[in-house]
């Protein structure tokens, strides 16, 4: 289950109940003078709770893919499949019932409530569960808690340092325990301890169930997931299997650092 076999059959099995996400000949094209083919043509499937890397330098169309997974956007052609709803045929409000309840965003740039607590911040897209005041509170300080921020619960977002920040942002995606975590770049602010502890706490929402796409330059952070999809000039270049932990692909030579065909034009 580490990786989609099967190339190209990302549409056949969108709708299945064991895929994440399912890419099918994804394409976007941005229209600013030259258009910019930031995807063009990426067929990918994520199965349910694997742990995938997107590695490639910049500008490869790393973020693209993320923000037409996470529900941001749309794709100028092509289909995104988000647990087994086409995301294109969605109405707004349903696109952004999907991204709240099934997907945690992890961006780049924070975007923390300036004037909410690191508790507050959180706590915010509990809101949307129907979950009372006091168990959002507590399920919001448990977090920040694993994520090394147990005496900055009550900090605005300009009195935590960049990393501290990253870690409130951490802990908001993940706080509706979604079933899919896009994270873009999660460590780029961190010390080491503190990466090594948001790798490890990714490690633990990972084993217990929840589908990891994790966009990377550095390489050690790549390994902790079970495969790396290598992004080029908006193609999918190659698709590298790990999986150490698994040992499901041992036996299986070829399944390790091929190039896959579905991928491709
Ligand atoms: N909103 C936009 N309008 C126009 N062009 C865009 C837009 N967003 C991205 N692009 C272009 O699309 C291409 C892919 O961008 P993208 O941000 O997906 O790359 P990336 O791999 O995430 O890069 P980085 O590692 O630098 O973050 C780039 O050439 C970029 O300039």
């Amino acid at each position: 289950m580490a990786t989609s076999g099967t190339g190209g059959a990302a549409g056949a099995d969108a709708t299945d109940a064991g895929t994440a996400v399912a890419l099918e000949d994804v394409r976007k094209t941005y229209q600013l003078g030259e258009p910019v083919h930031a995807l063009d043509g990426v067929s990918l499937e994520v199965p349910r709770g694997s742990y995938t890397a997107i590695m490639g330098p910049s500008g490869s169309g790393k973020s693209t893919l993320m923000n037409l997974v996470g529900c941001l956007d749309t794709p100028t052609a092509g289909t995104v499949v988000v647990d087994g709803e086409d995301v294109a045929a969605l109405t707004d409000r349903e696109r952004t019932t999907l991204r709240g309840t099934t997907v945690g965003f992890v961006f780049q740039t924070f975007n923390l409530m300036p004037r909410l607590t690191a508790t507050e911040n959180v706590a915010l897209p509990q809101l949307f569960q129907n979950v009372d005041r006091d168990q959002r509170r507590e399920r919001a300080r448990d977090l920040l808690e694993r994520v090394g921020l147990a005496d900055r619960t009550d900090h605005l977002p300009n009195e935590l340092s960049g990393g501290q920040r990253q870690r409130v942002a951490l802990a908001r995606a993940l706080v509706n325990d979604p079933a899919i975590v896009l994270a873009d770049e999660p460590s780029g602010n961190l010390d080491t301890d503190t990466e090594a502890d948001i790798l490890d706490l990714f490690g633990e929402f990972h084993d217990a169930g929840t589908t990891m796409v994790v966009v990377t330059h550095e390489r050690h952070v790549a390994e902790r997931a079970e495969r790396i999809v290598h992004l080029l000039d908006g193609k999918i270049e190659r698709i590298e299997v790990l999986d150490e932990s698994e040992g499901q692909q041992a036996d299986d030579p070829s399944s390790r650092d091929r190039t896959d065909s579905g991928a491709d034009d």
